[in-house]
């Protein structure tokens, strides 16, 4: 693991929120990014050596949809970058994490993504990034 590639909000209108974190942290987002797959909107801040991510889901069954209406709005995930996201999954596959995807999936902003459920993480859902070269 390399460092928090980004922290994942989930938001329930996402222009608002947009303009909210463009108030808070002074910088618009550098991406704003549709990932079907996910059934997302996403955009992307830069603070310092890291990012905040904001989710909208655009289905009521995306996770982030799903999250907001159980939970409210708030923190989703945090991503780690990894230097080779396969080798980080068949160790954490070996120490006992649930991973939620076999293989990595095509996520935002030029990256390979795994997820592992926050029921194996305490209770935090944690993302493995690593970017496409
Ligand atoms: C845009 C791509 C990518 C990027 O490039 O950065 C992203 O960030 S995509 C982000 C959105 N995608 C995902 O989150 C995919 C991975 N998530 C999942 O597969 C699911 O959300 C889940 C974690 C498996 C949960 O799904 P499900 O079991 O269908 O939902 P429930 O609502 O029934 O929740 C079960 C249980 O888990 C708790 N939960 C759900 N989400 C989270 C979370 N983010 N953090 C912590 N806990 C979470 C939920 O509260 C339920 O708990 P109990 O009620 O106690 O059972
Ligand atoms: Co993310």
């Amino acid at each position: 693991m390399k460092n928090v590639e980004h922290i994942g909000i989930a938001v329930r209108n996402f222009s608002e929120a947009n303009a909210l974190y463009f108030k808070l942290l002074g910088v618009e987002p550098y991406k704003t990014e549709y990932v079907a797959s996910e059934a997302v909107n996403t955009s992307f801040f830069r603070v310092g050596e890291t990012k905040i991510e904001l989710l909208e889901g655009t289905t009521p069954e995306s996770a982030i949809s799903k999250f907001v209406e159980k939970r409210g709005e708030g923190i989703h995930h945090i991503a780690f970058e990894v230097e080779d996201i396969y080798r980080e999954m068949e160790r954490l596959r070996q120490e006992g994490f649930i991973l939620l995807s076999e293989q990595p999936k095509k996520g935002a902003d030029n990256k390979l993504v795994c997820f592992v459920h926050p029921k194996s993480a305490t209770g935090v859902l944690v993302e493995l990034t690593q970017e496409i070269r």
